[in-house]
């Protein structure tokens, strides 16, 4: 039996969030006033300590171990000519993370973190979400569950990201769905469609928020109906994240995408989590604004699989190593402001 048994116990799984540690992140807030530098001059790496502090419950973070998550699904509109690749991709693209030669293997390698890939059944595609819903109910729970338990607890920060072709219409949709919107308000060109691809891709977008227009209100049903089996894995994922204190780097577009409905369920569900990068996608930009999140690096990048999530983890780290080995004022006998 999933982990949840419905939808109702999966809803109330995410209002049941533990509180941030505020008392763990003042004691990083004032140490950062302390250290040797102009207040504010190491800008967003004077934040980065204390959001690692808040959500870890620790008042000195770590980054001993990261993990980087790549979960994988197919879906039923990629048969709609909305990806510039085949859907054959996602399995070839997986056994290439296993043999090491994807990007997010040399960037992992990088950047210090263990890489899991969990790819969901690549056979068995979600349903075309222009004709019902993407997902079963047990499927899209089975999917939640696998991923909130592919979450060690005891990692210091989970970064997630996905492989799937077509799923930058899914997340297209599930974002329409979840802020508003049509498919030309939040469809880019993914892998690269044509202004052909990029007009079949809005079609699709519009005419799944029409057919499931009642279901739409409730962001976790938004989710089964328009979402698919790898955003589902990273929701859960997220959510385990937030229940066992570990803070969270969401890649791009679809992996932001799939965490937003948390941010729905329950006010602050994401605080826990920051947006790594700013996806060249489009709608990623605005879906980021839509749940109040400025992306860490801006970098052009649009190829999913978590790595702009990977690329930004060395720059956590630059702020924890500063935070931890910096001199204070009085130890390095530096004149404070006058
Ligand atoms: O997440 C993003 O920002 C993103 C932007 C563009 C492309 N992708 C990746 O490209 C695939 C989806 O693109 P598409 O054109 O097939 O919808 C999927 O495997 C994603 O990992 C991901
Ligand atoms: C080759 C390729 C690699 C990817 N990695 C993530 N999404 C992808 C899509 C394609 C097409």
């Amino acid at each position: 039996m999933s982990r949840f048994s419905s939808l109702a116990e999966l809803r109330a799984a995410c209002r049941e969030l533990p509180e941030a540690d505020d008392a763990a992140a003042a004691v990083v807030i004032d140490r950062q006033t302390q250290l040797t530098k102009p207040p504010g001059s190491l800008g967003r790496l004077e934040d980065i300590p204390a959001w690692l502090a808040r959500w870890q419950g620790r008042a000195m973070p770590l980054l001993d171990r990261v993990l980087v998550l790549v979960f994988a699904g197919n879906h039923g509109v990629s048969a709609r000519g909305v990806s510039a690749f085949p859907a054959s991709v996602t399995a070839q693209m997986v056994a290439n993370f296993d043999a090491g030669g994807a990007a997010i293997n040399q960037l992992c390698r990088a950047a210090g973190a263990d890489l899991t890939v969990i790819p969901f059944d690549l056979d068995v595609p979600t349903a075309d979400f222009t004709i019902g819903p993407a997902m079963d109910e047990a499927g899209f729970l089975a999917a939640v569950a696998a991923g909130y338990d592919a979450v060690p607890p005891d990692i210091d920060l989970l970064c997630v990201g996905e492989m799937g072709i077509g799923n930058t219409t899914v997340a297209a949709a599930l974002s329409a769905a979840l802020f508003g919107g049509d498919g030309r308000h939040w469809a880019g060109r993914g892998t690269g469609v044509d202004d052909e691809g990029l007009r079949r891709k809005c079609d699709t977008i519009d005419a799944g928020l029409s057919r499931h227009a009642d279901a739409l209100a409730d962001p976790l049903l938004a989710a089964m109906c328009l979402g698919g089996y790898e955003l589902a894995g990273m929701l859960g994922a997220v959510l385990a994240a937030r229940r066992h204190g570990i803070p969270v780097l969401l890649d791009g577009f679809v992996s932001t995408a799939a965490a937003a409905p948390l941010a729905k369920v329950a006010e602050g569900g994401l605080d826990h989590a920051l947006v790594a990068h700013a996806s060249a996608e489009p709608g990623h930009r605005r879906l980021a604004e839509a749940l109040g999140k400025a992306p860490l690096i801006d970098l052009g990048m649009r190829l999913g699989e978590a790595s702009g999530a990977a690329v930004a983890i060395p720059i956590l780290r630059a702020a924890v190593t500063c935070h931890a080995g910096m001199a204070t004022f009085a130890e390095a006998g530096v004149d404070g402001k006058g």
